[in-house]
């Protein structure tokens, strides 16, 4: 029996409040209203900012709410005025959503679609409700995708429709972290052949970038990392030397410099701290270099720096996304990975059943983890 224009009732890991592990919960999801599709989540992945939302660092974070946005599901039915997508498809969720139509969609400088941004921030949907209930409460969405329920609803213009063939455990990763990281270096460095590249922090995100560095033909990828276990693994992705920094004493922009005739062409930031934002920028080479934040930084961090390293020609960019236009870009990420042009397999250390989420966090805070993918049904 179909179980469209039904309210369903299915299981989601529900972050009650800020710090406290997720519970497994029944919840209620509405059906999806006009220009909303609702989607069975067979998969997810957890992001660190999962995990720096459920902690309380983020200045939008609101609770209770369903936390995720590295998902891969398959459509169970669609509101009013829905056209791009059909029950039965498969998609993949996205965080920054493309209308199409709004100023930024228009214009192709950007990837940050506003169309939802307010009422995503919002947590609720664009008539600013929410389809979740819980033991009578409302539960706000997160980012637009709210991944960890086995039925969310989203935007229609928060899908994008994949291959079928496409393995959902695999390419829910392309929500995220490694379209992230890959399109930073090659969407937003914009890395040429020869390039000498530097990445802080050798997570997913990080070490996607170096898969986008090592693509673009750079010909040194230095990876820095307080964890020396992620040094070996790092090696498969592109990275080619490896600095800790516990193992120096003196700043580690005064390391990178040496070791690079006096700084890098492009950095990048993939940790979320201040201090790290910094080194970066300052590691950049004199009158050309470009660093790149992609890290999330807790509420109430600011970056700093000598005005004199902008004089000098440092330059300082941001990167959402990887840059990436998400309702045209992720349908071809796939196709990249279906045609083994890009690794995505390789990003996946564990997976998970439902209700070991909280283990797939503990993962990621141990270190152990590039990606947890977590199986909604199982
Ligand atoms: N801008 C965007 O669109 C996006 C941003 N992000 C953000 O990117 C960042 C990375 O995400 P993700 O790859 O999932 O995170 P991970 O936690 O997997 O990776 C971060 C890595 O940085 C290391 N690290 C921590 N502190 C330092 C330090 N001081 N110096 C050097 N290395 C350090 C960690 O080591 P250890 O293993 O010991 O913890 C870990 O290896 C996060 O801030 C996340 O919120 C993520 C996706 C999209
Ligand atoms: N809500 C936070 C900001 C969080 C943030 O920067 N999100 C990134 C994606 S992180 C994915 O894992 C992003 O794309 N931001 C663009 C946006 O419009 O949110 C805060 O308020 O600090
Ligand atoms: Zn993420
Ligand atoms: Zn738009």
């Amino acid at each position: 029996m179909s179980s469209s224009g039904q309210t369903i009732k299915c299981k989601a890991a529900v972050a009650w409040e800020p710090k406290k592990p997720l519970t497994i919960e029944e919840i209620e999801v509405a059906p999806p209203k006009a220009g909303e599709v609702r989607i069975k989540v067979l998969y997810t992945g957890v992001c660190h900012t999962d995990s720096y939302t459920l902690g309380g660092h983020d200045p939008e974070g609101i609770f209770p709410c369903i936390l995720g946005h590295e998902g891969g599901g398959i459509v169970e039915s669609v509101g009013d005025g829905v056209t791009s997508v059909k029950e039965g498809d498969h998609v993949v969720p996205l965080y920054i959503p493309q209308c199409g139509d709004c100023k930024f969609c228009k214009s192709p400088k950007t990837n940050l679609c506003q169309r939802l941004r307010v009422t995503q921030g919002k947590g609720v949907m664009l008539d600013g409700t929410s389809r979740f209930t819980c033991k009578g409460k409302s539960l706000f969405h997160f980012m637009g995708t709210s991944t960890f329920a086995q039925y969310t609803v989203v935007s229609e213009f928060s899908v994008a429709k994949v291959k079928d063939e496409a393995p959902l455990d695999k390419v829910c990763l392309l929500g995220c972290g490694i379209s992230t990281g890959y399109g930073a270096a090659l969407n937003t460095a914009k890395v040429e052949e020869g390039s000498i590249c530097a990445i802080w922090g050798l997570g997913a995100v990080g070490l996607a970038v170096a898969m986008g560095c090592k693509e673009a033909g750079a010909s040194r990828i230095i990876g820095i990392d307080i964890n020396p276990d992620k040094f070996e693994v790092a090696k498969k992705f592109g990275v080619s030397e490896f600095v800790n920094p516990l193992d120096h004493t003196k700043p580690i922009q005064e390391v990178i410099a040496e070791m690079t005739d006096g700084g890098c062409d492009y950095t990048f930031e993939c940790i979320g701290n201040v201090k790290t934002m910094r080194a970066a920028l300052e590691s950049c080479h004199k009158g050309w270099g470009q660093s790149i934040i992609i890290g999330v930084a807790a509420a109430g961090q600011e970056i700093s720096t000598r005005p004199f390293q902008l004089v000098i020609g440092k330059v300082w960019k941001g990167s959402a996304f990887g840059g990436w236009k998400s309702r045209d870009s992720v349908p071809k990420l796939v196709e990249k990975y279906l045609d083994k042009k890009m690794m995505v397999d390789e990003f996946v250390t564990f997976n998970k059943k439902f209700e070991e989420i909280n283990i797939a966090f503990d993962l990621m805070h141990e270190g152990k983890a590039l990606r947890t993918v977590v199986n909604l049904f199982e």
